[in-house]
């Protein structure tokens, strides 16, 4: 059976126009887009892509793409990206790379932002199966610590520590991670603004109401699910 992630990447290609300037997020999805983008290189050789990913920005420059700095541009054609889960109102969690800051700002900067994925991501309300994350200045770590513990008395933060080597992941900001896990979610609509509420803290890894459209591949075939049904893209 051909694989989603890839299935979703090629109906992808179908929303970039040459010679846009096009946001590329993380993950294996989008090493797909990638991919695919490749094969038709003199279709896409204009394009002007950016990134909120390391492992994504290896890959097109690899590819001969032209890659700009985020701290470069201001405005984006589109912005696609993979999640963690998202619901029907296109809320999403993107809380697996921690590389949501950059992820934020790429989404919000775009004139369009799709989520991309297989039908696994795409449930009717968020699970908690999945953190909250949020990046954090090293030096308000004991306080975020204590106002979240204080705020929602039934959430574990968790400290995001490295597999690899000793000590805390460290964000490309030079910041710190914390997971929160919640046993049931706030109210989604106020949680993101909560928190960043709390001096030290600098983004969410909740995207919401962030994307206009998701593009999902389950066995079925594609779905575009856009959030305002009136949305054209
Ligand atoms: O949100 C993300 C990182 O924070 C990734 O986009 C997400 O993990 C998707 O990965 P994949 O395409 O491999 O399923």
């Amino acid at each position: 059976m051909e694989d989603l992630k890839q299935v979703a990447a090629r109906a992808a290609l179908d929303f970039i126009k040459p010679g846009q300037v096009i946001g590329v997020g993380a993950g294996s999805t989008m090493a797909h887009l990638v991919n695919y983008l490749k094969e038709d290189a003199t279709r896409w050789k204009h394009i002007t892509t950016v990134t909120s990913s390391f492992n994504t920005r290896q890959l097109l420059l690899e590819n001969g793409f032209t890659v700009k700095p985020i701290s470069e541009v201001s405005q984006l054609d589109i912005y696609f990206d993979g999640c963690d889960q998202f619901d029907q109102h296109l809320n999403a969690l993107k809380s697996g790379g921690g590389i949501h800051t950059h992820e934020k700002l790429l989404a919000a900067m775009a004139d369009k932002f799709v989520l991309v994925g297989d039908g696994s991501k795409y449930v009717a309300q968020l699970y908690t199966t999945f953190p909250v994350v949020i990046e954090l200045i090293p030096e308000s770590l004991p306080f975020v610590m204590r106002r979240i513990r204080d705020l929602f008395s039934l959430a574990n933060p968790v400290l995001r520590l490295s597999n690899k080597k000793d000590g805390a992941v460290i964000s490309e900001n030079g910041n710190l991670l914390i997971d929160i896990w919640f046993r049931s979610f706030p109210p989604l609509d106020s949680l993101n603004q909560r928190l960043k509420d709390i001096p030290g803290i600098l983004e969410t890894s909740l995207f919401y109401q962030m994307a206009q459209v998701a593009i999902i591949a389950g066995k079925n075939g594609v779905e575009i699910i856009r959030r305002d049904p009136a949305y054209l893209i």
